[in-house]
């Protein structure tokens, strides 16, 4: 048989394919509309990109780790001033203007960042518009700044000796600057850090489960994002040539908002469509509705209300995805490998891996787990059951981090961990599945798989953005590959994962956790809500990794999957530990067979 690494590498898509060169054709036109179309519309277009800048960021941050800011106008402002300032006031080179802007930007985002982050529903957004009125009167109310009247005379950016004082050569500055910035965010989502900052987006859970500091992931990606607004600011203050604090409201925060969501608040793409299509509109609007009503005011301003909620309530994933799914699709291409993911030692079969002792987790009065001690050791299959409300559930998220123990031990890989968080969890060589399935449906499985190999890669924001990450992220498609062939979804590896049925889903998630190499695999309730056939899928891989040394710990309500799998049992009642032993001694257990009153515990039955 042909390794599976070999026949997708042989199978890879040819480089110049139907989307590369529809690409190539807009890139194309973009290149030749600033000199063909008059100058009116070279300036539209040239504030169609500046936007375009601030909607993508809304994209990275709003969009792909889910956190609404109405402020981002703001960080725009910031970028500009600085410019504005160090060019009127101190005749510096507006060169050095966009790194002093940028600077300033990230020490006040970050800043921000850090204090508000944390924050989660609602006040979240509300700190957006606070700190976003804050700068705005900041703007305003210092003297230093032209207070509400501005800044004027800013000098025009010079490029080769030549100031780009024309409309059609600021253009292609613009549409490089642009370039740029959807570049670097299209390969910042494709990669290992792009894949985690879409899990964010599943729940803290769920990223930090590989290894994402979901934390420092989210100040990063704001900071990112305020550095695109604060880009944008500076080649607005250029083009503008002047600037005052009202462009940079949180009115025209919510505009760009506006121009992510209508256009596709999960697309680069649907960032510039976004920005396209709310700036002509406005254009048009405006000039038309005053002539239709004939009365003068914004009511361009009512129609784009009109059209959020339009889209919202019948393409919530805006406007672009549309068009995209009339597009050709390309397929990931497998890079080839030269370098190999770090595997961890593995500790010799009998091992002690994870010892739980006296432990104890307490919600108000409820012990849900009440002083329950047990051990697992390397090569083992440890099922951990008992009826509903037991604890069993607890437990597994005192082991994986989820919660924190209120007291008792929990050792694993002779580490305390039982107040340790998820992710430093994860880094000792523990995965995990969920029970309710936790992937991301608009990835391959592939993408889906590599994500498990989180921890085992290193490459960095900086790095991602830059594409520096080849030899890692080949590894990762190649690790990722082997697996879901493991689990035999091999052939399936460049399809959507929402596409695929619940029990194949399950295994999907057994794959994306194999990739992580791990010393322990937990799994929570696998076999829940699957049809027979499904579940019998399911059984087979199980064994197939019991025969192959895997060590697992197995949380599950179906008792012929359990029974026919695992090397020893724990069973819980009530927060304690009921019994201990093989399925055989389990099965013939009074106190189990009393609590389980009601259900067969015969090999055969199915609970
Ligand atoms: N976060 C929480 N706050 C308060 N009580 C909780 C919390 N999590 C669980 N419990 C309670 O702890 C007890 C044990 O719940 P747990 O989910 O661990 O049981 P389980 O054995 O996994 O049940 P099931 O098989 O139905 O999933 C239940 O009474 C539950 O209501």
């Amino acid at each position: 048989m042909i390794p599976v690494t070999e026949q997708a590498i042989s199978t890879n898509p040819p480089r110049v394919t139907p989307r590369v060169l529809l690409g190539g054709a807009l890139l194309l036109l973009a290149l030749v509309l600033p000199a063909f179309l008059p100058l009116f519309q070279v300036t539209i277009m040239t504030n169609i990109m500046i936007f375009a800048i601030v909607a993508i960021g809304l994209v990275l941050l709003t969009g792909v780790i889910g956190l609404t800011s109405f402020g981002h106008a703001a960080f725009m402002g910031v970028g500009a001033y600085a410019t504005a300032v160090l060019t009127t006031k101190y005749g510096l080179s507006p060169w050095l203007g966009l790194p002093a802007g940028l600077l300033t930007t990230a020490l006040v985002a970050w800043t921000l960042g850090l204090v508000t982050l944390r924050m989660s529903g609602h006040y979240l957004p509300l700190a957006t518009i606070a700190w976003g009125m804050s700068l705005f009167y900041i703007f305003g109310n210092t003297p230093a700044l032209g207070g509400f009247t501005g800044i004027t005379d800013i000098p025009p950016i010079t490029l080769f000796g030549t100031p780009l004082t024309s409309p059609r050569q600021y253009a292609y500055l613009t549409l490089l600057a642009l370039g740029v910035v959807m570049t670097l965010t299209a390969f910042l989502l494709q990669s290992r850090v792009g894949r985690a900052m879409r899990a964010l987006r599943g729940g803290p859970v769920v990223a930090e489960a590989f290894g994402v500091n979901n934390f420092r992931m989210k100040v990063e990606v704001f900071v990112i994002s305020a550095l695109f607004a604060s880009l944008a600011g500076w080649l607005y203050a250029h083009a503008q040539r002047f600037v005052n604090p009202t462009p940079f409201s949180v009115s025209e925060g919510i505009n760009y908002l506006f121009m992510a969501v209508v256009g596709g608040i999960n697309y680069v793409l649907g960032g510039l469509f976004g920005a396209a299509l709310i700036t002509q509109l406005r254009e048009q609007l405006q000039t038309l509705l005053p002539k239709l009503l004939n009365a003068q005011g914004n009511f361009e301003v009512i129609v784009f209300g009109i059209l959020v909620i339009l889209t919202l309530q019948f393409a919530r994933r805006g406007l672009w995805p549309l068009i995209e799914r009339l597009l050709p699709q390309d397929r990931i291409r497998i890079l080839p490998q030269d370098t190999r993911l770090p595997e961890r030692p593995k500790p010799a079969a009998g091992t002690p891996l994870l010892s739980v002792r006296n432990a104890v987790k307490q919600f108000g009065g409820l012990k849900a787990v009440n002083d329950v001690s047990f051990d697992l050791h390397a090569g083992e299959i440890l099922g951990l059951i008992g009826p509903n409300g037991a604890g069993k559930s607890t437990m597994f998220n005192l082991i994986t981090g989820v919660n924190p123990a209120t007291s008792g031990q929990i050792q694993f890989m002779d580490r305390e961990i039982g107040r340790a968080d998820a992710g430093s969890i994860h880094r000792l060589g523990l995965a995990r599945t969920f029970q309710h399935v936790h992937l991301l449906p608009d990835l391959t499985l592939l993408e889906n798989t590599m994500m498990g190999g989180y921890a085992r890669a290193k490459a960095g924001m900086l790095q991602s953005m830059l594409h520096l990450e080849r030899a890692e992220e080949a590894a990762l498609q190649h690790e990722a590959l082997a697996q879901l062939q493991r689990v035999g979804l091999g052939e399936q590896a460049f399809d959507l994962a929402g596409n695929l049925a619940l029990g194949q889903q399950r295994i999907l998630e057994v794959a994306r956790a194999l990739v992580a190499d791990p010393t322990l695999l937990l799994l929570d309730e696998p076999a829940a809500g699957l049809r027979y056939g499904e579940k019998q899928e399911l059984s087979a891989l199980l064994k197939r990794l019991r025969d192959e040394g895997v060590t697992i710990l197995i949380v599950e309500h179906d008792m012929d999957l359990v029974m026919n799998l695992v090397d020893r049992l724990v069973v819980m009642n009530y927060g304690q530990k009921l019994a201990e032993g093989s399925p055989a001694e389990i099965r013939g257990n009074q106190d189990v067979r009393e609590a389980y009153l009601g259900v067969d515990m015969t090999e055969e039955a199915s609970a």
